[in-house]
């Protein structure tokens, strides 16, 4: 999958790319994430791509003029590195408290797509005619304001590329993380036997797999039900959910 990310701060990147998980996929080029610095498109001595607002007010706002090249360039990365893209555009994804929340399923559809545009606003935003003219969708992780949109940027990627086949060590744990299946997760335990003297739950130490999946999927439905009430009134049982349910009414 193809990612390139526009930024006036590309050393933040080298958190996501030369580590973990996502650090391998890159190194198996299962994922090419580009960089692009807006700065480099400037034709000024100062390589200026911020300026005060029109009409006053606090902070500055990040010109189109820079960004347009940079996305255009982006544009170009996309070709060459073979994205299918719908009418000859690759998405752009501008990452804003403004935006739609990044929530699993707007994540579920993403590894679909064959590459992505991330741009990554600072100061007080952007020129709004860059945005009405580029982006096809602004994206926020959560209803605050942060200084830059590096971190949501990461964030984003990270939760895409997790997604990918052949990503995680074993797909099954991507499949059973929480909201996958519109349930919190359930809780994991590993060594020590005991902790404190807190030990295992019994059944987790039975070698008997049903009765594993049973609980774990109650434990699930406990947990989704104190912390998150709304998703629980929105979950849909399997029908072997729902017999586990019934088991627990009974
Ligand atoms: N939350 C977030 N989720 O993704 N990005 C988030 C974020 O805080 N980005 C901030 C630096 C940049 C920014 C962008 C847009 C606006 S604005 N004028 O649209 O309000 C304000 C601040």
């Amino acid at each position: 999958m193809f990612f390139a990310v526009i930024s006036i701060l590309p050393e933040m990147f080298s958190a996501i790319k030369d580590f973990g998980v996502v650090g391998r996929a890159v190194k198996n080029e299962q994922v090419v994430i580009h960089v692009i610095n807006p700065r480099d498109f400037t034709t000024d001595n100062y390589r200026r791509i911020d300026e005060r607002p029109f009409g006053g007010g606090p902070g500055m706002v990040m010109m189109a003029e820079p960004l347009e090249k940079a996305i255009m360039h982006a544009q170009d990365l996309a070709k060459q590195a073979g994205c299918d893209i719908q009418n000859g555009q690759c998405p752009v994804v501008y990452l804003s408290p403004q935006g739609e929340t990044l929530s699993e399923p707007l994540v579920a559809n993403m590894p679909s797509l064959d590459g992505m545009i991330l741009l990554c606003g600072r100061y007080e935003g952007i020129d709004e005619r860059l945005i009405a003219r580029y982006v096809d969708k602004e994206i926020s992780i959560g209803d605050y304001v942060l200084t830059g949109g590096e971190l949501p940027a990461m964030v984003l990627m990270d939760s895409v590329i997790r997604r990918l086949p052949k990503v995680m060590g074993d797909d099954l744990s991507a499949e059973q993380d929480s909201f996958v299946d519109g349930l919190l997760d359930c809780p994991h335990y590993t060594k020590p036997l005991e902790f404190h003297g807190e030990a295992v739950p019994p059944v987790l130490l039975s070698g008997h797999h049903a009765n594993i999946a049973k609980w774990r999927f109650l434990e699930q439905v406990k947990r989704t039900k104190a912390r998150r009430p709304e998703l629980w009134e929105d979950f849909q049982p399997s029908k072997q959910q729902a017999k586990w349910l019934k088991d627990l009414e009974d």
